[in-house]
């Protein structure tokens, strides 16, 4: 399917280019437009056997995974969706399971809004990086609670998502403050807590979220003030726990900078899009189940990616 020009695959190739082109972004959004791909696709497939069904989905799921390596909730929709296709009724349930997927996506988000927001106290200046649905849904709880609450946005380059989070806040009405990355600690004084999204949570409780992520965690451990992670449950990486690692994007170096001329074969470029923050640095994570402590994500797993285990073992 990869490079023809076949109507049925427009649905998988364009939701592929947008993922990368970061047109569609946020690891929420990229686990619901994938589900969403998938359905659509999988309507636009007529008149064919089963089997041949089954092999045109898998191609299809294994196309949009490629899109990102990083954040989990891409291979994790992506499996949730096309796991219809062990049924009697394939089609039928990958219709059901996108919009299982989608809706529960959602909610999670709210929940987890719910959940955050009783973390954060009246008078308190929030501190979070780069533009995570998770980590907004839990800051705009706590502002239509009742609680006065600043927020400090960091600018989040090269691709300065950060300034999305800052609008996004402002449009409720809170007192949002933008500053560049490199001027979170001589902020930090002025934070009571940082709460960031994540692209995936390993299964010895760290960290996958952008880069930048890890130098606020120090800073804020330094400080003694609490870091915290939103994550939905579809965040946690199944395959960690049976030793996997995560591959960090390194996204075109355009993004950072364009030299002139002279320059570009002398100085070198590198634009990693994700760090890991070690669990040690983390105080909790916000999932729809809970506020679960890092130690926790070996269960998380367990709970909900058990088939992991009986496919690989
Ligand atoms: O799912 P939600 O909470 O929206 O976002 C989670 C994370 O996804 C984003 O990645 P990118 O901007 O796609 O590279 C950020 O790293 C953000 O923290």
């Amino acid at each position: 399917m990869k490079h023809n020009n076949n109507n049925n695959s427009n649905t998988i190739i364009d939701a592929h280019k947008k993922i990368k082109n970061m047109e569609i972004r946020g690891a929420g959004r990229i686990g619901r437009a994938v589900a969403s791909a998938l359905k659509e696709y999988s309507l636009t497939i007529q008149n064919i056997e089963n089997n041949e069904f089954k092999e045109k989905m898998i191609e299809a799921g294994d196309i949009l995974k490629s899109a990102r390596p990083t954040a989990v909730s891409l291979p994790n929709a992506v499996n949730y969706v096309l796991s219809g296709l062990n049924t009697n009724n394939p089609k039928e349930n990958i219709i059901l399971n996108a919009e299982e997927f989608i809706k529960s996506s959602s909610e999670a988000t709210s929940k987890i809004g719910k959940i955050g927001s009783n973390r954060i106290k009246d008078g308190w200046t929030i501190l979070t990086h780069c533009n995570s649905e998770a980590a907004i849904s839990v800051i705009k709880t706590a502002h239509n609670s009742g609680k006065n609450i600043k927020v400090i946005c960091t600018e989040t380059r090269p691709r300065n998502q950060g300034y999305l989070t800052a609008k996004a806040l402002a449009d409720e009405g809170i007192d949002t403050t933008l500053i560049v990355d490199s001027a979170v600690r001589y902020h930090i004084k002025d934070v009571d807590i940082v709460v960031v999204g994540a692209d995936a949570i390993t299964s010895n409780g760290c960290l996958v979220n952008k880069i930048g992520s890890s130098q606020i965690a120090l800073m804020a451990y330094e400080r003694k003030i609490p870091f915290l992670t939103a994550a939905e449950t579809y965040k946690f990486h199944p395959k960690t726990i049976i030793g996997e690692t995560i591959e960090i994007e390194e996204r075109a170096v355009g993004e950072i900078h364009e030299f002139e001329e002279k320059y570009k074969d002398k100085i070198k470029l590198r634009n990693p899009a994700f760090d890991i923050t070690p669990s040690q640095y983390i105080d909790g994570i916000i999932t729809e189940i809970g506020i679960i402590p890092p130690q926790g994500a070996w269960h998380i797993i367990e709970k909900y990616f058990g088939n992991v285990f009986k496919e690989t073992l």
